[in-house]
């Protein structure tokens, strides 16, 4: 069976390759620009093979892309890695996911529903 991928693959749209040193930060181009119908968003995703082989992934992980940008989407890209890594043309950097937005109607109310967990959380339930 050929592996079906969740996200449409997103390649950096650079006209030379581009090093990223350890620690530092770089907006890569992708070329590419979309329009969402309203109630949705698309999220921009790192690659866990990048993440894990050299540890370059996104800053602001998963990006926004919201239905009225009409744009041109760019990767944020970290290198989180101790060494440098060179990011070239053409390269697969991301994943762009499709997901639906739930608009919610916001209640301010001075006390909440009980519930079984209540306060707890961070790691409460052991
Ligand atoms: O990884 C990303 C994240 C965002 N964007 C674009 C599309 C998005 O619609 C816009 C704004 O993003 P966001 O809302 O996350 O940023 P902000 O800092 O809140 O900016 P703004 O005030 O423009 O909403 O920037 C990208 O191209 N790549």
């Amino acid at each position: 069976m050929t592996p079906q991928a969740a996200g449409m693959d997103i390649f950096a749209a650079l006209e030379h390759p581009i090093n990223l040193p350890s620690g530092e930060i770089f907006l890569v181009p992708t070329g590419i620009a979309i329009a969402l119908p309203p109630g949705f968003e698309a999220q921009i995703r790192p690659r866990s093979g990048l993440a894990t082989q050299y540890g370059v992934t996104l800053i602001n992980s998963p990006g926004t892309i919201d239905a009225d940008y009409r744009g041109e989407i760019k990767v944020p890209l970290i290198n989180l890695g101790k060494k440098t890594y060179t990011v070239h043309p053409g390269e697969r950097i991301a994943q762009l996911v499709i997901a639906p937005v739930v608009k919610a109607e916001w209640k301010i109310v001075s006390e909440l529903p009980f519930s079984e967990r209540g306060r707890g959380g961070f790691g409460h339930t052991g």
